[in-house]
C-alpha cells in the first residue's frame, strides 16, 4: 500500500509532546498532528531529530513515511515537554524510570502523562503507569493509557484501526481519544486501566509463543489452539490483580492478540520465530534493532502470576524456551494437566457484559446460540 500524502488539518491549538521516536512514537506523532495538534517529539539522537523537524521522515524507522507539518523534533526533552498538555511516552518499557525525572523537571503543571508501552518493569513487576504514578507521585487522574491493535508501520500507512484509551478519569480517556480521532484511528474509551494496560504485556507473551512455533513449522492448529488458551491466560491473570473481563475481550486484549499473532510485523512475533529456529536468545536479542517487550516482560508477569495463584502453562513455556530448558519443538498449549487429566475447558469466552466495542460481537453470540 502506497503511504498517503501528508494530511493538512486545522489546528486545534493543542501542543503535545511524544517522548520517544521508534516506531511507535513516530506514528502516534503522526496520528497526533493529522488530528490537528502541535507536537514536539523527543528523539535521542539530534540526526534523528533533524530528520524529522526538516525532511518530515524518520527513514531509520518508518522509511517513506510523510509526517505532518506540525510534527518536529528536539533531542532536548526539556524542550520537548514543556508546554505540552498531554505528553505521550513510547520508549521502551524497561528504560521509562530513568526517563521520568528529566520529564517531570519540565512538565507543564497541569500536563497528563499518556503510555503508549507495553511492557512491565523488571524488578518491580510494576505496569508503566503504576511506574509513573510512584516515581513521579502523579494524580492517576491525569494518567492514561492507550492500548490495542496497533502496530506502527500500518498506521503509518493510515490503514483503519481501531484502540482505546484508559484512565481512572474517564474524562482524561476522552480528551486522549479526541486528540487522537484520525480518519484512520479511532479511539474507544474505558476507564479500566488494569486491563487495558495489562492486555498489551500479555498478548506480546502469546505472540513469542506463537513465533516460536512458527519457527519449528507447526501450522494453524497449533496456533489457534495456542492463541485460544493464551487468551484465557491473559484473562486469569488480568482479572485476578483486578481487570474488568471485557476488556480482555476487546481491543486492547484479544483485539491485540490477534492483529499480534498474525503479523510478521510484530516484533515479538519475529523475535519468537527465530528462537523456534534454533537461535537462543543472545543471537535473537542481538538480531533485533527494535524493542520486543515481551521478552523482558516474562519474568515479572511470571512472578505476579505466582502471587495470585494463576495457572499460564504457555507463558511457563515461553520462559523456559528464552532460557533454553525447553526445546521450542515442545511448547504445546499444554491442553491436558500434568498428571495428564484432561481441564474442562472454559468456554464462555464472550462476557454478559460487553463493553461498547464489543455490543455487536454480543449480538452475533446471541444470534448464533439462538439459531
Ligand atoms: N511498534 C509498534 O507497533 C508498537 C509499539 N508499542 C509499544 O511502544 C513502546 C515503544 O516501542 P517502539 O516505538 O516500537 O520501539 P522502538 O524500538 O521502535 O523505539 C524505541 C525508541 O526509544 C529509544 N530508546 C531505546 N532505548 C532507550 C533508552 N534506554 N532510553 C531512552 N530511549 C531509548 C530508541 O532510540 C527509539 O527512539 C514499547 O513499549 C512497545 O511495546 C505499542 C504499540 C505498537
Ligand atoms: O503492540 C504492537 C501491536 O499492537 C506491536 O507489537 P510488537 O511490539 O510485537 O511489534
Amino acid at each position: 500500500m502506497t503511504p498517503a500524502g501528508p494530511r493538512s488539518r486545522n489546528s486545534t491549538g493543542r501542543r503535545v509532546a511524544v517522548v520517544g521516536a521508534g516506531s511507535w512514537g513516530t506514528s502516534f506523532a503522526k496520528i497526533l498532528g493529522d488530528a490537528g495538534s502541535e507536537v514536539v517529539m523527543w528523539a535521542r539522537r539530534p540526526e534523528l531529530a533533524q530528520e524529522i523537524s526538516i525532511a518530515k521522515r524518520n527513514s531509520d524507522y518508518l522509511p517513506g513515511i510523510n509526517l505532518p507539518l506540525s510534527v518536529t523534533a528536539t533531542p532536548d526533552l526539556a524542550e520537548a515537554v514543556s508546554g505540552a498538555s498531554l505528553v505521550f511516552l513510547a520508549v521502551p518499557s524497561q528504560s521509562l524510570r530513568g526517563q521520568l525525572p528529566a520529564i517531570e523537571s519540565s512538565l507543564n503543571g497541569d500536563a497528563a502523562l499518556v503510555s503508549l508501552m507495553k511492557g512491565v518493569e523488571r524488578g518491580t513487576n510494576l505496569r508503566m503507569s503504576q511506574v509513573i504514578e510512584e516515581t513521579l507521585d502523579y494524580d492517576p487522574d491525569r494518567i492514561a493509557v492507550v492500548s490495542g491493535p496497533n502496530l506502527a508501520l500500518e498506521i503509518a500507512q493510515e490503514q483503519p484501526t481501531a484502540a482505546v484509551a484508559s484512565s481512572r478519569s474517564l474524562e482524561l480517556a476522552k480528551t486522549v481519544a479526541m486528540a487522537s480521532a484520525t480518519p484512520y484511528f479511532k479511539t474507544f474509551v474505558n476507564v479500566d486501566v488494569i486491563g487495558t494496560e495489562f492486555g498489551g504485556v500479555l498478548k506480546n507473551l502469546i505472540a513469542l509463543a506463537i513465533g516460536i512455533v512458527d519457527g519449528v513449522g507447526y501450522g494453524e492448529n497449533t496456533k489457534a489452539s495456542i492463541i485460544t488458551r493464551g487468551l484465557v491466560e491473559m484473562t486469569d491473570f488480568a482479572v485476578a490483580f483486578g481487570a474488568e473481563p471485557p476488556t480482555l475481550q476487546g481491543l486492547a486484549g484479544l483485539g491485540d492478540l490477534i492483529a499480534t499473532c498474525q503479523s510478521p510485523l510484530s516484533r515479538n512475533n519475529t523475535a519468537g520465530r527465530l528462537l523456534g529456529q534454533g537461535y537462543n536468545l543472545d543471537d535473537v536479542v542481538a538480531q533485533m534493532n527494535q524493542t520486543a517487550e515481551g521478552i523482558a516482560s516474562v519474568r515479572p508477569v511470571l512472578a505476579l502470576a505466582q502471587s495470585r495463584g494463576v495457572s499460564m502453562p504457555i507463558v511457563e513455556q515461553v520462559n523456559m524456551v528464552l532460557e533454553g530448558t525447553l526445546s521450542p519443538q515442545n511448547l504445546a498449549p499444554h491442553l491436558t494437566t500434568e498428571d495428564g487429566v484432561p481441564q474442562p475447558e472454559s468456554s464462555d469466552i464472550l462476557p454478559q457484559e460487553a463493553p461498547e466495542e464489543t455490543r455487536g460481537l454480543r449480538r452475533l453470540w446471541n444470534t448464533l446460540k439462538g439459531m
